[in-house]
C-alpha cells in the first residue's frame, strides 16, 4: 500500500496536570517551536482551566511571528449547552481558544464508561463547534495477548468515527492501552501493522480523505524512542502524555519527527 505524504502533528496531552505556574513551560514550548521544521504542527492540550490563558500567550507569541502551534482540549460534552453540571461543551472550549479536542482517550473510556457511541457524539460535537476531533483507539494488554488487536481497533473505528470525517476535521490516535504511562512500547513492526490497518480502514470508508488523515501513535513516546516510532510508515506524529509536560522533552520529540 503506498504511504501518503502527510504533514506531521505532535500533540501533547497534559491530562490532569498543570497549574497556572506551568505557563512558563508553555512559553518555553512556544519559544522552541520557532526552531522546528516547518513541516510539523504542535498541539498542546492542557487541562481546561489553562486553555484561555495559554491561548492568550499563543496569540501574543504569534504577533512576533506566526507559529505552527495550537491549543487543544482533552474532552467535551456532546451537547452545546444545558443542565450538565461540571461538564464543558465543545463550543465553550472553542470560545476559550481550543482548536482541537481529544475524544475517546482510553482513560475516559475506562474512568467514565465512554462507549464508542458516546465517543462518536463527542467527535460530532467537536465538529459542530468547528474544531478538529482527535479520536483515540487502542487495545488492552489482554486483547493484544489474545491476538485481537486489529479486531478491537476495527470495532472502535467503526463505532467512534462519525460519517463526514475529512483529513481537515479528524485525527486518529492509536494508543495501545498497555503502553500508556508504562514505559513499554510496541515494536516498530507492530506499530506499522496497526497503522497500516487503520490507514486501509480509513481509506475504504472515507476514500481520498482517509488517505490524508493524520494518524498519531501514543504510548510512552519520549525523546529516546521518538525518531524510530515517528519514522514508521503511516505514523504522522505522536500523542504524547508524560513527556509533553516538559518543554525540552516535548520539543526533542518534535525534533525527532521526520
Ligand atoms: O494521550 C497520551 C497518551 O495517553 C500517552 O501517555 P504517555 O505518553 O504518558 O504514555
Amino acid at each position: 500500500m503506498p504511504v501518503p505524504a502527510v504533514r506531521s502533528l505532535i500533540a501533547g496531552n497534559w491530562k490532569m496536570n498543570g497549574l497556572k505556574a506551568a505557563s512558563s513551560e508553555f512559553d518555553a514550548m512556544l519559544e522552541g517551536a520557532t526552531e522546528l521544521s516547518s513541516g510539523i504542527d504542535l498541539l498542546v492540550c492542557p487541562p481546561a482551566t489553562l486553555i484561555a490563558a495559554f491561548a492568550d500567550r499563543l496569540a501574543a507569541a504569534n504577533e512576533k511571528g506566526a507559529l505552527a502551534v495550537a491549543i487543544g482540549a482533552q474532552d467535551c460534552h456532546a451537547n452545546a449547552t444545558g443542565a450538565h453540571t461540571g461538564d464543558i461543551s465543545a463550543e465553550m472550549l472553542a470560545d476559550a481558544g481550543a482548536r482541537a479536542i481529544i475524544v475517546g482517550h482510553s482513560e475516559r473510556r475506562a474512568d467514565h464508561g465512554e462507549t464508542d457511541a458516546i465517543v462518536r457524539t463527542k467527535a460530532q460535537a467537536a465538529w459542530r463547534a468547528g474544531l478538529v476531533a482527535i479520536v483515540c483507539v487502542g487495545e488492552t494488554q489482554g486483547e493484544r495477548n489474545a491476538g485481537h488487536t486489529l479486531d478491537v481497533v476495527a470495532g472502535q473505528l467503526a463505532g467512534s468515527l462519525p460519517d463526514g470525517a475529512t483529513a481537515a476535521n479528524l485525527v486518529v490516535a492509536y494508543e495501545p492501552v498497555w503502553a500508556i504511562g508504562t514505559g513499554m512500547t510496541p515494536t516498530a513492526a507492530d506499530v506499522e501493522e496497526v497503522h497500516g490497518f487503520i490507514r486501509q480502514t480509513l481509506t475504504q470508508r472515507f476514500n481520498a480523505e482517509g488517505d490524508q488523515m493524520r494518524l498519531l501513535y501514543g504510548g510512552s513516546v519520549k525523546p529516546s524512542n521518538a525518531r524510530e516510532l515517528m519514522s514508521v510508515p503511516h505514523v504522522n506524529g505522536a500523542l504524547v502524555g508524560g513527556a509533553s509536560l516538559k518543554a525540552s522533552d516535548f520539543l526533542a520529540i518534535a525534533a525527532g519527527c521526520p
